[in-house]
């Protein structure tokens, strides 16, 4: 019998550029006690791993997907589906799935997942793209003229969306917000906009908004290449998706623990520096003589260095990414290199 919507688990996209705010949002809505059984599925841009790491340890499961961007990488989709198709199989009912995209993803095909001709479609029912919006930083993205001859996912990320998240208010002016929340709305006239500093949202603001108008668009749009594809996915072979090539990821793990006032020294010399090809950084590190574990955060010049959660059962490490423009691999291995604790 052919389910109806209530009856399916609602899977909510989140998406939005590098360093917007999608992890801490997860972390708000984990840490919220809303009595429902959530799944995270991460998909990072990058050559290692470091989301599971920064969302708090809680009940639900969090499954990370390193293998290949969902939205331009054929098996890293087939992984996707396999993952979901095992949640499905528990015996467990879960209450909601949540995708968290890379920063770089276009969300348009990951939703378009939920249309095809799968078991999980008759499943599981997208309930909704959130897209977050860092207000401070968006409007450069945007307007990146370098890369104009790829697709802009800071473009796609706002035109896809159900709801847009205007977040880091915290970080600029009235006028500014305002500016960004005119220019957003330009390129998606009818997802309603809400603001928010540290993802702090109404949860029903952006879970459980069910099947809406986008999400048909994006349906009909997938039943409309059916009908020119003979069923073939819409993806498949879609050589218009392209991301940035200038734009790549750098990952670093060194052996031992880190000097902790190197590091600061280092972050305080890269606030001073002109970081517009640097769009993101994210590391957790091993500090001597120190119980937690640190995480670095760089949003181009806003960065952070902090103790995050005390090491419990995992192997202490020190891993870092750096996501942007013609990065220089040698340069930046070196640097963190030096800060380094003695052994
Ligand atoms: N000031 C301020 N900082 C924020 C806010 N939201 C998130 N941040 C910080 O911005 C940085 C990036 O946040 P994340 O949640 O990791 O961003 P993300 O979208 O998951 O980043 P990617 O994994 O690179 O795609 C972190 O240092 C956060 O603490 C906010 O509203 N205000």
């Amino acid at each position: 019998m052919q389910k109806t919507i209530k009856d399916k688990i609602p899977v909510t996209v989140l998406t939005g550029f590098l360093g917007s705010g999608k992890t801490t949002l997860l972390n708000y809505i984990l840490r919220e006690n809303h009595g429902m059984k959530i799944a995270v599925i991460e998909n990072e841009f990058g050559e290692i791993g470091i989301d599971g790491g920064l969302v708090v340890g809680s009940t639900e499961e969090i499954f990370e997907m390193t293998n290949g961007c969902v939205c331009c990488v054929a098996e890293a989709r087939d992984d996707l589906l396999r993952v979901i198709r095992q949640l499905l199989d528990r015996p467990e009912r879960l209450d909601h799935i949540i995708i968290e995209t890379s920063g770089l993803a276009d969300p348009y095909p990951i939703a378009q997942t939920f249309f095809l001709d799968d078991p999980i479609r008759d499943e599981t029912n997208l309930d909704g793209v959130i897209a977050l919006v860092d207000v401070k930083h968006v409007l450069r993205h945007l307007d990146d003229s370098q890369i104009e001859a790829h697709d802009n996912q800071a473009v796609d990320q706002i035109v896809c969306a159900d709801r847009i998240v205007l977040n880091k208010v915290d970080l600029a002016f009235e006028d500014e917000i305002a500016a960004v929340s005119a220019r957003v709305a330009s390129l998606n006239e009818t997802a309603e906009q809400v603001r928010s500093s540290f993802a702090q949202i109404d949860l029903k603001k952006i879970l459980g908004l069910a099947a809406f108008d986008q999400s048909r668009k994006i349906a009909a749009e997938v039943d409309d290449s059916h009908d020119h594809h003979h069923h073939q996915a819409p993806w498949l072979g879609d050589a218009s998706h392209d991301h940035d090539a200038s734009v790549g990821s750098v990952g670093i793990e060194l052996p031992g623990h880190m000097n902790p006032a190197a590091m600061q020294a280092w972050v305080q010399e890269m606030r001073a520096q002109n970081l517009d090809n640097l769009f993101r950084m994210k590391g957790i590190f091993s500090v001597k003589d120190d119980d937690y574990c640190y995480v670095l955060h760089g949003v181009h010049n806003e960065i952070e260095f902090r103790p995050n959660h005390p090491w419990a059962n995992e192997t202490r490490c020190n891993k870092m990414i750096f996501i942007g423009r013609n990065l220089d691999r040698t340069a930046l291995q070196a640097r963190l290199a030096e800060c380094l604790a003695a052994a």
